[in-house]
């Protein structure tokens, strides 16, 4: 019989500018059952011809509410997203957006303090009424000069005058969240994952997470006739999770 999907088993993708996100959701085309829902950047660089991201990098303190509203709308979007797979990887999330972002832009005086209090309300509206919890997160931990590096080698024309202060003081806020968990609004568990290792090391790295990801689409997909079929062995390593509350 074939089990009743409510909801998939839904993950988000997180870490800093440059840690590797679509290329570890990449890693799991390769299997069945699962939707990948990158995030949606040919978007914000092509809203009817403006390119948000460009103008919010330019100018900040202008274009910085802007760019974060249609963020927010880009990125709830992908989390109402219909899904008829078990599984469901998003790559980051309405959480990161204003745990990460939006809190850079309010510590740094980018957004006014009226404009931070709008984003924060449609943030707690939201998340108070849609529900958009993730029930894993994926952290690629990556050290700043090293994404910094990759940054500038991808050469993503918005993005070459970030300063590797701007990559490392999100990197702390990602810490915070992700590691120190002082947002209490998000309880999902976290696997963190060395993001550093290379690209002829990172594929062994991504594969730690197969298990946590792949056994909830097996355990669901195992009632209906279609069977995940992964094409490589499930890992069962050890693998370190974040728990919500952390034992200081
Ligand atoms: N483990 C790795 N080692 C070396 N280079 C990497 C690694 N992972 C990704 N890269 C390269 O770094 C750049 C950024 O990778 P990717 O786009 O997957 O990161 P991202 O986290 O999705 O970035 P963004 O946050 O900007 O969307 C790309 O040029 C990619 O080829
Ligand atoms: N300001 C700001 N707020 C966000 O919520 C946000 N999410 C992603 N980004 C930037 C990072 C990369 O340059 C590029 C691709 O991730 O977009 C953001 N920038």
């Amino acid at each position: 019989m074939n089990s009743i999907q409510t909801k998939p088993f839904t993950v988000f993708v997180e870490g800093n500018i440059g840690s590797g996100k679509t290329t570890f959701l990449e890693h799991f085309r390769q299997f069945e059952d699962i939707t990948l829902l990158t995030e949606p950047v040919e978007e914000w660089r092509n809203l009817k011809g403006w390119n948000l991201l460009d103008l919010m990098y330019k100018d900040p303190a202008k274009w910085a509410m802007t760019f974060q509203s249609y963020v927010s709308l880009t990125m709830l979007d992908m989390h109402r997203r219909p899904t008829v797979t078990p599984v469901k990887l998003i790559e980051r999330s309405l959480f990161s957006a204003r745990y990460c972002f939006v809190e850079h832009m309010n510590r740094s005086g980018t957004l006014h303090p009226a404009q931070f209090a709008v984003l924060d309300e449609w943030f707690r509206f939201i998340q108070h009424n849609i529900p958009i919890e993730a029930d894993l997160i994926v952290y690629l931990k990556t050290t700043p000069s090293i994404v910094h590096e990759r940054i500038k080698k991808r050469a993503r024309s918005e993005e070459q005058c970030v300063p590797l202060s701007y990559i490392e003081e999100l990197h702390k806020l990602h810490e915070d969240w992700l590691i120190h968990r002082v947002h209490a609004e998000c309880p999902a568990p976290v696997l963190v994952l060395d993001a550093d290792l290379d690209l002829s090391q990172i594929t062994d790295e991504y594969k730690k997470s197969e298990h946590q990801i792949l056994r909830k689409a097996v355990n669901v997909v195992m009632n209906s006739p279609n069977k995940l079929s992964p094409k490589k062995p499930i890992h069962t390593s050890p693998i370190k999770i974040v728990p919500h509350m952390r034992v200081l």
